[in-house]
């Protein structure tokens, strides 16, 4: 069912809260190393969708495949092991504001291995590193900016390096420079940790810069209308929806 390059296979996927269907047909995939982007207006299931990436909603019909295996037909302690192999930020970096960012990034590690208090100080300070705050060690996260509580939340959804990434709105509450940084970081992290990366978002400049395939949720349809490179489907969309989309607001320079 997958090629070795295939690292996510959505196969007609209903998402449905009760009997109210939230999106029907959902056919698509993500290759290992796409910065993949779920688009569409408010309300759609973009966020339905991700749930369902990451293994917090089971399909009301239909399969997500992690390569050659059926998430939510698999056994626990399979669904378990590709879970671990998967990193999340959440729209607000989701900190444990009681705990410095050490301590953050610190938790899955001591939550899901055996490594001693020293190996774990070790990954800590790299991944801090990777994200640009080494030095922030001690920080609380009420203590430092926006921006960079997205990043120290990135550190700690790479702690156990997990080869995909999901993001949530990474954009949400960041000015125009802190998420044009956290895009060059998306790409930067692709690229050193050969990860693929998922992200939900509804930010043109992002969307142009950093993906490199995507899908297009329609609410009214309930379905995917479109799906492509974003700037392919700029150059290419016959639909007024997806067109209206990506048009809004500033153009891509290139
Ligand atoms: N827990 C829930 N129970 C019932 N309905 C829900 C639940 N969560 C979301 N919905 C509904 O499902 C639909 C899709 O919601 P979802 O949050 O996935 O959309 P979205 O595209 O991420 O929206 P936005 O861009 O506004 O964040 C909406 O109509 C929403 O009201």
């Amino acid at each position: 069912m997958t090629t070795a390059a295939v690292h996510i296979t959505v196969h007609d996927l209903i998402m449905a809260y009760g009997s109210v269907v939230v999106q029907r047909d959902l056919n698509f995939t993500i290759q290992r190393g796409d910065i993949f982007i779920i688009m569409g207006g408010s309300g759609c299931g973009k966020s339905t969708l991700l749930k369902h990436l990451i293994g917090l909603q089971a399909p009301a019909q239909g399969d997500v495949w992690y390569e050659d295996r059926n998430f939510w037909a698999a056994s626990p302690g399979e669904r378990e092991a590709i879970k671990r192999r998967i990193g999340v930020l959440f729209q607000s970096g989701a900190l444990l504001s009681s705990m410095t960012l050490a301590e953050n990034v610190a938790l899955p590690l001591e939550t899901y291995t055996t490594l001693s208090p020293a190996q774990i100080r070790d990954i800590v300070a790299i991944k801090l590193a990777l994200v640009g705050l080494s030095g922030f060690e001690g920080y609380l996260p009420n203590e430092i900016s926006g921006g960079m509580k997205k990043r120290a939340g990135l550190a700690r959804a790479m702690a156990l390096d997990p080869d995909i990434l999901f993001f949530d709105e990474p954009s949400a509450g960041l000015d125009p420079i802190s998420s044009r940084l956290l895009d060059d970081l998306i790409l930067e992290l692709r690229e050193s940790l050969g990860a693929t990366v998922v992200i939900v978002t509804h930010e043109l400049a992002s969307i142009f810069a950093i993906g490199t395939n995507s899908v297009f949720l329609d609410a009214d349809s309930k379905t995917m209308i479109a799906q492509g490179g974003p700037k392919h489907l700029l150059e290419t969309t016959e639909d007024p929806k997806v067109r209206t989309f990506l048009t809004r607001g500033s153009l891509p320079q290139d």
